[in-house]
């Protein structure tokens, strides 16, 4: 239970529709109480009016007609008010699944980069899926089931032995037992069900990825290797499900043998003390088995609730260690600094904390306000690294990079963000309108501005040829738009922004040379007071840039302007000559 205590707050917060459930629940139980006793007692008068005790038919008759009508009355207020108790106890397990989602959410946009690589992206929609059910189940119906088990115990328990101690005791003994058989059983089911689950994740996985990949799975014809490979998990799967069903299959005659053992004593043991003389009436008999049947499912349920507990407890463990997860990447700057756009790097030298690859090697460059930078080089050689340090995605160990002369930690960490307009080299865009996807960068962004920097980026040509213009809504994955589409919306995304550095990293490799050409122009009259670094494959990219560095394997090999580096034996020269020569043919 020492996990869960971080959910002792919330049950604070709601604790006035908790005590109220409470009390709710005491009502409903002794609302069903009432059933037994008049039946007990509907029975008693019938055997007395049989042994000639009572005479009186008419008084007999209007006695159970008084009866009849307290049961029904009693079993609807009972039904009421155990529909109220849900209300409370379930809406308040809802909520506190609705906080802890939120706050298990908010963690996750905290968490850095890294944290994203080292995790499964199963295991982290499990957190915020299954593990926060899994702690509901403990708020919600655990702890209902507790207070209901409780209370009926207190209740029938005490007036089952106001009535008769000895046979009270016969009558609960079998109930610890199976207590512990549910529990036990409750475990394995548990058990078999994880299994079940991951059997159906594994599915889920599969399927989802073969719809991702079927224009592949067409074009190389493996539809028969992945229908097998598909037969083959859902044969696991359905033998993991035959697993399951066996064991909640011995649910039910569990429960039946035990209630019978119970039954059986009450007749027997209560038979006997009737015809002794220890118990007066029959009615007390009828009374005592209905409160059998009556706590057999509140006992089978503590079982139940063990193994709920067990499992919120698990679940609440991988929660508070994530929660604990400090991020990488922290704001150690409270104060706004500005920033300009003066970047530097200064014999910087990054290895990736997870991989342990040297991605860059003494790195030294600088580039100013209204410059643009362009990187070229190999598949590899740490193009992507130098724009994610700039972003403070990862921190630098080795070496140095200020922006406006102040090292990049010093620099508050929103500030620094809000400041940089990122294009990555895979363009992700949201389910959502393309209008909305270029807001992104700005949410309060003007219609105009939208359209204007779609302009910019060269694609609100295109945006103005769907039917729905900038209300087209987005399939998952921007599935309805083209490589370059996708490349341009981004770019727009990042110009509405207006920020002080622009980053693009080989955003135009999707588009043909003559949109490049009129993007490169667009930027270039946005671009007048703005830091912007270019990485590219294409010359054609970079060669206005201010200035180039060419990487390879994470070390600057050249530099220089383009004019400069063609004129200079090595990869750019090398470079431009072979694009050329593609351009000519
Ligand atoms: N997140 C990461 N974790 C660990 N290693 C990484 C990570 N990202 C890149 N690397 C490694 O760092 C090196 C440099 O990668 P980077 O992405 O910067 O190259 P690049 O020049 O941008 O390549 P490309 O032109 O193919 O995009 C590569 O060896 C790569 O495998």
């Amino acid at each position: 239970m020492k996990e869960l205590k971080y959910l002792n707050p919330y049950f604070f917060k709601y604790k006035g529709r908790l005590i109220v459930g409470v009390f709710i629940t005491i009502i409903a139980t002794v609302f069903k109480l009432v059933v037994p006793m008049k039946i007990g007692d509907s029975v008693t008068i019938v055997e007395q009016y049989m042994n000639g005790e009572i005479t009186d038919l008419a008084y007999v008759k209007q006695h159970l007609l008084i009866n009849v009508l307290i049961l029904l009355g009693a079993a609807l207020l009972s039904g009421f008010f155990t529909f109220m108790m849900r209300q409370t106890f379930i809406v308040v397990s809802r909520y506190v699944e609705y906080d802890l989602k939120n706050v298990v959410f908010e963690q996750y946009q905290k968490l850095s980069l890294g944290f994203y690589k080292q995790n499964r992206t199963g295991d982290l929609m499990n957190r915020i899926s299954e593990d926060v059910s899994k702690v509901r189940m403990y708020v919600g119906p655990a702890f209902m089931y507790s207070i209901t088990t409780i209370t009926l115990f207190i209740v029938v328990i005490s007036y089952m032995f106001y009535q008769d101690p000895i046979l009270t005791l016969y009558a609960i003994a079998p109930l610890p037992l199976l207590s512990v058989a549910i529990f036990k059983l409750s475990v394995m089911i548990n058990k078999r069900s994880t299994i079940v689950q991951q059997y159906l994740s594994k599915l889920t996985s599969f399927t989802q990825e073969s719809f991702s990949g079927i224009s592949v799975i067409k074009a190389y014809g493996i539809e028969p290797r992945i229908n097998q490979d598909f037969e083959n998990l859902a044969e696991g799967s359905k033998d993991k499900n035959i697993d399951l069903a066996k064991v909640q299959a011995l649910f039910a005659p569990l429960m039946i043998l035990l209630i019978g053992v119970s039954n059986i004593l009450v007749i027997y043991i209560g038979g006997m003390r009737y015809m002794d003389g220890k118990i007066e009436e029959l009615g007390t008999l009828v009374e005592f088995l209905m409160y059998v049947n009556m706590l057999t499912w509140p006992v089978a349920i503590v079982g139940f609730v063990a193994s709920m507990v067990q499992q919120a407890e698990a679940s609440q463990k991988r929660i508070n260690e994530f929660l604990k997860t400090e991020p990488d990447i922290q704001n150690e700057v409270e104060e706004n600094t500005p920033i300009d756009g003066n970047i530097v790097f200064n014999n910087l030298t990054f290895t990736y904390p997870d991989t342990g690859i040297v991605a860059l090697k003494d790195i030294s460059f600088s580039v100013k306000p209204g410059d643009t930078l362009a990187i070229v080089g190999n598949t590899g050689s740490g193009k992507s690294t130098i724009l994610e340090l700039i972003g403070r995605l990862y921190d630098v160990e080795e070496g140095m990079l200020t922006i406006d002369g102040i090292p990049i930690k010093n620099l508050n960490l929103s500030d620094l963000r809000s400041s940089i307009g990122y294009v990555p080299q895979d363009a992700f865009l949201f389910s959502d309108t393309l209008r909305n996807n270029i807001r992104f960068g700005k949410e309060d962004a003007t219609e105009e501005e939208v359209i204007e920097a779609a302009k910019s980026a060269v694609v609100h040509k295109n945006i103005i040829e769907f039917n729905k213009g900038y209300d087209t809504v987005l399939g998952e994955r921007g599935i309805t738009l083209s490589g370059g589409q996708k490349q341009r919306l981004s770019i727009a995304r990042a110009i509405i922004k207006d920020p002080k550095i622009l980053l693009f990293d080989d955003s135009l490799s999707a588009v043909d040379t003559e949109t490049e050409e009129q993007i490169l122009q667009h930027l270039h009259k946005i671009s007048k007071d703005k830091t912007t670094i270019i990485v590219s494959h294409r010359i054609s990219s970079v060669k206005n840039a201010t200035n180039i560095i060419v990487l390879e394997d994470g070390k600057i090999i050249q530099s220089g302007s383009h004019n400069e580096l063609v004129n200079l034996e090595g990869y750019y020269k090398e470079l431009y000559a072979k694009q050329l020569l593609e351009k000519e043919m």
